[in-house]
């Protein structure tokens, strides 16, 4: 089955314009007049005249032709015209919801900017448009000049062109019953065509892992595997064209047999030469080529439309769209203790293994790690460790390759970024200040904060004196203007009356001198709620319940005086720090 909102969707596209569809009938009306009018004037042309001897009079019945003839390529031409009006704002539509999910994708938590599925859908968005405006014309096309052939037949042979209609209906109908088939197939093949690209694109990629593995052989079994799918998908769907013949036989030559067989019945009733030209001109000029355009049309573009729109569908679900692959994974609701039972930890990694790339060594493996609520941690180790990816993790901004990151019972994986604000806020190293006053940037993560709240939060962070500066809280600030260290504490003060219970430090207070750093991380600790400090100085280790420590042989957890006696990489790092000479007088860093 395909995906309903295909349906949906095209006849969204086609009310949506009605208009312009009105427009396009009127013209395929002007079009279709050869086809109406061609059979008759024929006939009129070989019985009035040159079968009786008037050359000039048959002429003239043939020159009434060549002018529906130009006014139906004047009808073409405007068809085509308002094709564009049509077609390309329903390819704009397209587009936009291509770049919408694009951007939905890249921005939501753990997600990663996918610019190769961002091109593939770009292209698939113009086969759509191509196909689309291919099937209009086709439908069209076959409705206007089939009627037009049909009536023109009436007129000159009532009877005949009841036998005539019936092989024409029973070729449409036999190319009808095909269609579900021949879809699944075009689908099968579009499907064959993706794989075998994304397995040549990761190949591509990874080629210098590849080489360095030697792994060449496995891989080129594997591209090929998928080659040689492609084509058997490619041979079946060239098999499902002798159900178009077949169609096309019955409906298209089976009239032409139907009309020479009649020809003596016809003439003994009355018919005349000319009428048995005129309707011979009406099956083979008009319902042959108009049947052959609509099998081949819909068989073809027509498929490749369904198919293609299909993927878009799919792989850009909007919200109220019933198929998409995100519908039903609405974030669950954050899981509250039931009364008597014992609340889930604050922050719950299990099993997490993440790495950069495909191919690249995992930065964390296989971790596990639960914090309760109200916990004070702190993660060090070595530049490079991996503490920025854990503080990336733990706050949805990352997602593992495999294991699971709860926050206080709800999986990261599917919260929304709304959601997922509420439970936690990570202050990075550079803090982000925006232009405006100083009480806007303080407030943006929690409008509602009341002015006292937002005076203590101040003066327990240690940012009175740089709030008495700036020229109190209305005062407006330029981010240039500050320096890393002034822009550190506004991010600080923010996240401080941020609701959200979990606060994560990725070295948030790296340019403020010692006493500044600890003022703020107290404030912290004192702060309800859970605390995670990627930290910058030995002292945020002391000052924390438990240490994580990136240890040679992986991440180990304890308090200072555990670590101190089981980890040789924390006993190093906590000496290198008892001995690098801090800065003094310096307050707030350079910018
Ligand atoms: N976007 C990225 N793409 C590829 N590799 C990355 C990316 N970010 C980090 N890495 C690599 O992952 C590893 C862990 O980096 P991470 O920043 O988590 O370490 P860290 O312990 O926070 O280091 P530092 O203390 O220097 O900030 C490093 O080898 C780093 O080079």
């Amino acid at each position: 089955m395909s995906h309903p909102g295909v349906r949906r969707t095209t006849w969204n596209a086609l009310r949506a314009r009605r208009r312009e569809l009105g427009g396009l009938a009127g013209w395929s009306v002007v079009e279709s007049l050869p086809a109406l009018l061609g059979g008759v004037l024929v006939a009129r042309a070989v019985d009035q005249g040159f079968l009786v001897g008037r050359f000039g009079t048959g002429l003239a019945w043939l020159a009434g032709l060549a002018a529906a003839v130009l006014v139906g390529a004047v009808g073409t031409g405007r068809v085509y015209r308002g094709l564009g009006a049509v077609v390309e704002p329903f390819r704009d539509e397209l587009a936009t919801r291509v770049v919408r999910a694009a951007l939905d994708g890249a921005t939501r938590p753990g997600g990663r900017a996918d610019s190769a599925a961002v091109t593939r859908l770009t292209h698939q968005v113009e086969v759509v448009r191509d196909t689309f405006g291919g099937l209009l014309m086709v439908v069209r096309g076959f409705l206007f000049t089939a009627g037009s052939a049909l009536l023109g037949l009436l007129s000159l042979a009532p009877l005949l062109a009841g036998a005539v209609a019936v092989p024409l209906v029973a070729g449409l109908v036999v190319f009808a019953a095909g269609l579900p088939a021949m879809v699944a197939h075009q689908r099968a093949q579009v499907r064959a065509g993706e794989d075998l690209g994304r397995s040549a694109a990761t190949a591509l990629g990874g080629h210098r892992d590849v080489v360095a593995c030697g792994a060449q052989d496995r891989v080129v079994d594997d591209v090929g595997r998928r080659v040689t799918a492609q084509a058997r998908t490619e041979r079946t769907l060239a098999r499902m064209a002798a159900l178009r013949s077949l169609s096309l036989g019955v409906g298209g030559w089976l009239p032409v047999v139907v009309l020479l067989l009649a020809v003596p019945w016809l003439v003994r009733n009355g018919m005349s030469t000319g009428a048995v030209l005129g309707a011979l001109v009406y099956v083979t000029t008009g319902l042959q080529p108009a049947l052959h355009a609509i099998v081949v049309g819909v068989g073809g573009g027509g498929l490749r439309y369904v198919v293609t729109l299909d993927r878009i569908l799919r792989a850009c679900p909007v919200p109220g769209d019933d198929a998409g692959p995100t519908a039903g994974t609405a974030p669950p609701p954050v899981a509250h203790a039931a009364p008597g039972t014992a609340a889930p930890p604050a922050v719950r990694l299990r099993g997490v293994t993440f790495r950069y790339g495909p191919h690249a060594r995992p930065v964390l493996a296989d971790l596990t790690l639960a914090l309760s609520a109200g916990e004070h941690l702190a993660v060090v180790g070595p530049s490079g460790a991996g503490k920025s990816t854990l503080a990336a993790l733990i706050a949805g901004l990352a997602r593992p390759d495999s294991g699971t990151v709860h926050l206080a019972g709800a999986p990261v994986a599917a919260l929304a970024p709304a959601a997922l604000a509420r439970l936690r806020v990570l202050v990075p190293q550079e803090g982000y200040v925006r232009s405006g006053s100083l009480d806007d940037n303080l407030r943006y993560l929690c409008p509602d904060v009341d002015e006292a709240a937002l005076e203590r939060a101040v003066d327990a962070l240690g940012a009175r004196p740089l709030v008495s500066r700036l020229g109190g809280l209305g005062a407006a600030i330029e981010p240039g203007a500050l320096s890393a260290g002034e822009r550190q504490l506004v991010a600080a003060v923010r996240a401080y009356v941020a609701p959200a219970p979990l606060v994560i430090l990725d070295e948030a207070t790296c340019h403020l001198d010692p006493v500044l750093e600890a003022t703020v991380e107290d404030a912290f600790g004192r702060r309800p709620g859970t605390l995670v400090v990627v930290a910058h100085r030995i002292s945020s280790a002391t000052r924390a319940d438990r240490v994580l420590v990136f240890d040679d042989d992986g991440p180990v957890l304890g308090t200072h005086q555990e670590l101190l006696a089981r980890s040789p990489t924390y006993r190093e790092l906590v000496g290198l720090w008892e001995h690098v000479p801090v800065p003094s007088g310096v307050p707030l860093g350079g910018p």
